[in-house]
């Protein structure tokens, strides 16, 4: 887990979807302030259809990079490609179209779960009878109750809000889903049967998806692929079969332990 970048072999480059090359993130300098460096070199392919998920200690870039996929920040140098075309180059709705993010806390608007739900497929200029038809379909296959559907979002607990939002983003049938911990407000029954549900749906949708979960057990039954990131840095890219998960586990502990120490150190 030492050495920077292990990229595993038996990631074929020829198939992806998605490509970053040598992307790094450094923020914006404010007066007397220099920019931080966020991101660092930062290179892998994705294929259609990877479930990815991405671990690393609080403060990794986990997030920061979910925010460069879907443009919210643009990389300070380097280079991302979707199906082979430089990501600033697509119109930004366009590519938020194919490339969705559902943030850790999201918003409902306002908005009924069947008024969310529909929202989006509105905006696509889709008919009545069609928007009530894909909301009927993917509430099924997410196995969310139909009651929930008249429910505003002061109704729904914060994980229950969080499995909104990703049917939100799913029925718009994006090609690349970005989740920043999607379970992290549910309790583990619920996270791993909402996880199998989402790796099946994703796995026959060929959906790709590039998940942030703190949780190894998790991502261990949602991913064929981990990447590890530590100060920006992408320091393990293999497949989740040949993964040593108690090494991974015990990197982890480490590096978290070692977050919090410097963390403490800096501000108390
Ligand atoms: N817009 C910004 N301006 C300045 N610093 C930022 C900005 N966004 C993130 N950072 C910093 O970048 C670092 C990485 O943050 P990020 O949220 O990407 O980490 P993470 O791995 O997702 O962490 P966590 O697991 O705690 O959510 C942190 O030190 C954070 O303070």
């Amino acid at each position: 887990m030492n050495s920077p970048t292990v990229s595993d072999d038996s990631l074929s480059p020829a198939l992806a979807q998605l490509q970053l090359k040598q992307v790094s993130w450094v923020t914006s300098a404010k007066g007397a302030i220099p920019g931080t460096t966020i991101l660092s070199d930062i290179s892998f392919d994705v294929a259609r259809g990877d479930r990815i998920t991405l671990i690393g200690p609080a403060g990794a870039g986990k997030s920061s990079l979910l925010r460069l996929l879907n443009r919210l920040n643009d990389p300070t140098s380097g280079t991302i490609y979707l199906e082979n075309q430089d990501i600033q180059t697509i119109p930004v709705l366009q590519l938020r179209r194919q490339i969705m993010l559902v943030c850790q806390e999201p918003k409902l608007l306002g908005m009924t779960v069947r008024e969310a739900l529909a929202y989006p497929l509105v905006l696509q200029q889709l008919e009545k009878s069609a928007i009530a038809q894909r909301i009927q379909t993917y509430r099924k296959r997410l196995h969310i109750p139909e009651d929930w559907l008249e429910r505003t979002e002061l109704q729904l607990s914060v994980g229950q809000r969080q499995l909104v939002a990703i049917a939100r983003a799913l029925i718009c049938q994006p090609k690349i889903i970005l989740l920043d911990e999607p379970t992290s407000a549910l309790d583990v029954g619920t996270a791993s049967h909402f996880l199998g549900v989402l790796a099946d749906m994703a796995n026959q949708d060929q959906i790709t998806v590039l998940m942030v979960n703190h949780q190894l057990d998790m991502a261990q039954l949602f991913c064929n692929r981990i990447l590890y990131l530590q100060t920006g840095q992408l320091m393990q890219d293999t497949s989740a079969t040949n993964l040593d998960w108690n090494l991974l586990r015990e990197s982890l502990v480490q590096a978290e332990a070692q977050a919090a120490q410097e963390w403490g150190v800096e501000e108390f």
